[in-house]
């Protein structure tokens, strides 16, 4: 392990990840990898969560190819050194930020989307110019291999490397030096990365979970609302990191909800869930488990049926829940919809706030003012008014948690700017030394005040022609007092 590390170290230290042409030639090629080999990619995804391939395609290839696209339109730009405001004593400098690339970046992938949340951070890493280590998730087996297999294939094999397996080799992977690590899991292995890496004090991406709320509003359209909320809950079986986690909605809604989520599966898996090709399996038998424990003393309104020798488990919905019961004490990453009433939206955002800050926070309701005001009263991740998942899918946003959901943020050019560091580079001249001498020892009142005028004051528009010109008479007398005229 230490090995691949270092070979990695080495390709980095070559210089050859740096230059525009080759990041991009990189990630031509990571789209060619997704093209061409599209049907064993579907394939492997398909094995591992029982997915139709038509659904693993919407879900993670999609996703992948667009991050591509909107890499290579915009890199050209977010690669060149942006030139930076000055005052007054750099007036004469050149001063901008150069983004550099952090070095060898350690990419950790979760299970539920094995493929989009490995590759997603990868494009990133690659557009930022690192070399990177990824550790796919070894419960997603089939994506694992054959991500192993098709990378080197399609990419420069010593800037990517691909290690699988499980918690003994992370955990050994863990104790090399990285210059970033970017985790995505379950907020206890969270903290082990963190642990991990502040021993070389590498800075990390913390992609995590937690349990998001959904409010409806009785000013709303329950239909659409149910509809919305029955595909973000029951896609990929519930387990996605930021599907709605339960509803919170004032009592009196509590039957509608249930009626409509229920007509809404039937419309959406028919009368037979388990025939349907658009309803996934769990991942494995100790989540299975784990997700049936959730269901013990709890009311069932609809669902319930599960078959342990293939991991199914129907969509379900839990009502009347008390809030202190083990499902709502835990992110429950499975088809299970708790419905918890509430009084009205104060006591909504009461619930929010006296838990941990999830990873997505949903709101329906016609009156856009409420939705505001749970976004101003709230803290999570991201925010979708009205519909679910769907911020997700925006690359112009920032993708990441906040509090125990997670630290840092992806997708598009925040990928770029996670996996870069922001150089600030002034250039200054030898010569114009005379101008320079107010900084220098011995120091007098005199001098302070020239600072200060030169550094605090703060100037609009219209009088910095003025002050520019002012200030070079200044330069100019410094520069004949010095003697240089
Ligand atoms: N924020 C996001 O983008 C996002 C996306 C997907 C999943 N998640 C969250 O991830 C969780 C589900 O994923 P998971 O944690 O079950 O995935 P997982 O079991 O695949 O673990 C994630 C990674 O951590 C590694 N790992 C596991 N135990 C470890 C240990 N003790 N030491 C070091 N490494 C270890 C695994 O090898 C794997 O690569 C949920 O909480 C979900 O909300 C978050
Ligand atoms: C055919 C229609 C395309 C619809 C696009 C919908 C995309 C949903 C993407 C969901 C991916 C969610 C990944 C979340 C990562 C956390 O688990």
């Amino acid at each position: 392990m230490e090995r691949e590390v270092q070979r990695a170290r080495q390709a980095f230290l070559s210089g050859r990840s740096r230059p525009l042409r080759f990041r991009l030639q990189q990630l031509e090629a990571l789209r060619r990898m997704v093209q061409e080999r599209e049907k064993d990619i579907l394939a492997a995804i398909a094995a591992d969560l029982c997915k139709s391939e038509l659904n693993a395609y919407s879900q993670e290839v999609i996703t992948v190819l667009g991050e591509i696209d909107f890499m290579l339109e915009n890199l050209p730009e977010w690669v060149t050194a942006k030139p930076v405001k000055k005052n007054l004593l750099t007036m004469m400098d050149e001063a901008y930020i150069q983004p550099q690339p952090l070095g060898v970046v350690l990419i950790i992938g979760a299970w539920n989307y094995p493929f989009v949340l490995i590759i997603q951070p990868l494009i990133g890493a690659i557009a930022a110019g690192n070399a990177v280590i990824i550790k796919p998730s070894e419960l997603s087996e089939n994506t694992a291999k054959i991500v192993a297999k098709l990378l080197p294939q399609y990419l420069d094999q010593d800037l990517y490397i691909v290690i699988n397996g499980g918690v003994e080799e992370t955990t050994e992977l863990l104790k090399q030096r990285f210059d970033h690590v970017f985790y995505t899991g379950n907020t206890a292995v969270g903290k082990i990365v963190m642990e991990a890496a502040a021993k070389h004090l590498t800075p990390v991406t913390l992609e995590l979970g937690g349990k998001s709320p959904c409010y409806i509003d009785k000013d709303c359209d329950l239909d659409i609302a149910c509809r919305r909320i029955t595909w973000g809950k029951y896609m990929n079986c519930g387990q996605t990191c930021i599907a709605p986690d339960y509803i919170l909605c004032e009592a009196s809604l509590q039957s509608q909800i249930v009626w409509k989520i229920k007509e809404t599966v039937k419309e959406f898996y028919g009368e037979n869930i388990k025939e349907s090709p658009d309803y996934e399996r769990i991942i494995n038998l100790r989540h299975f488990k784990r997700i049936l424990s959730l269901l013990e003393g709890q009311k069932i309104a609809f669902g319930g049926e599960t078959d342990e020798a293939t991991r199914y488990i129907a969509p379900t919905v839990l009502t009347d829940v008390d809030p202190k019961t083990k499902v709502m004490q835990e992110e429950i990453f499975g088809p299970v919809l708790p419905i918890v009433p509430v009084k009205n939206v104060d006591e909504a955002i009461d619930f929010i706030n006296e838990r941990e800050k999830p990873l997505a926070l949903y709101v329906f309701s016609h009156n856009h003012k409420l939705i505001k005001r749970m976004i101003d009263e709230t803290s999570s991740g991201g925010v979708t008014g009205n519909d679910v998942i769907m911020h997700f899918t925006l690359n112009s946003f920032p993708f990441g948690g906040v509090g125990s959901s997670g630290m840092g943020a992806y997708h598009g050019k925040h990928s770029f700017d996670t996996f870069s560091h922001q150089r600030p580079c002034l250039l200054k001249s030898l010569k114009r030394e005379g101008a320079n001498k107010l900084r220098y020892p011995p120091n007098s009142q005199s001098k302070v005040d020239w600072g200060k005028f030169f550094l605090l004051k703060r100037f609009n528009k219209e009088k910095l022609g003025l002050l520019l010109f002012t200030f070079l008479g200044i330069v100019a007398a410094v520069l004949v007092k010095a003697g240089y005229y």
